[in-house]
């Protein structure tokens, strides 16, 4: 298991808790060190006073872990949490959920996107999904067209649990 804290001058580190397959620890490390900076730039953008951060379980290629054993992961990934005292807060990302999240939310309070009905901010692969159409011109390094809307993606985006709206109408290439 990897926690990397990028900065925490705004404030605290947050991040979400990536449980995947990697061919070696070394690229789940990586997989950490590149992901936390990328947290840090998405807390400027949306001017949120946090740092970066990413929580890695690297799981062998080709397993897949039986319930207790994944629970009993999520609660070692929860003490390492716990012993930063607050220093770094999970939530969901590859492979983890909101349910992944309320288990560990029984050993540090330092977790978000619990389940709505425990009192958390619930799943938050719906919003993800809704704008990632938007976002997706702009990480090819071009800018949506004009026009672009929620909706103007010829296919369903998946993310987590949630899908976002099929376009009604292909974008239109950028210029
Ligand atoms: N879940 C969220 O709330 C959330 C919020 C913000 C950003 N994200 C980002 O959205 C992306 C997807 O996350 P998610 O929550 O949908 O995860 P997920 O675990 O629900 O789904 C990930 C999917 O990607 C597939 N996958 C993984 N590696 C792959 C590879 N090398 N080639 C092809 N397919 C591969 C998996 O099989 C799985 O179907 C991640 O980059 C995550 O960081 C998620
Ligand atoms: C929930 C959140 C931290 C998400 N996994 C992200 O990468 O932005």
């Amino acid at each position: 298991m990897i926690v990397a804290v990028h900065p925490t001058a705004l404030g605290p580190a947050a991040g979400g808790l990536r449980l995947w397959h990697y061919p070696d620890w070394r690229d789940g490390l990586t997989d950490a060190l590149r992901l936390s900076t990328a947290m840090t730039a998405k807390f400027a953008v949306a001017g949120l006073p946090s740092g970066g951060g990413k929580a890695v379980v690297v799981l062998p290629e080709g397993t897949v872990p039986e319930p207790d054993r994944r629970r009993a992961v999520l609660d070692d990934v929860a003490d390492t949490i716990e012993s930063l005292g607050g220093a770094y807060a999970t939530g969901p990302d590859v492979g983890t959920g909101s349910d992944d999240m309320a288990v560990i939310g029984r050993i540090t309070p330092h977790v978000f996107c619990r389940p709505a009905h425990l009192g958390g901010s619930g799943d938050s692969s719906p919003h993800t999904a809704r704008r990632s159409p938007r976002c997706a011109p702009s990480a090819g390094g071009c800018t949506a067209p004009s026009g672009w809307t929620d909706a103007g993606w010829p296919w369903p985006v998946w993310v987590g649990s949630a899908r976002a709206s099929p376009g009604c109408s292909p974008p239109r290439a950028p210029p």
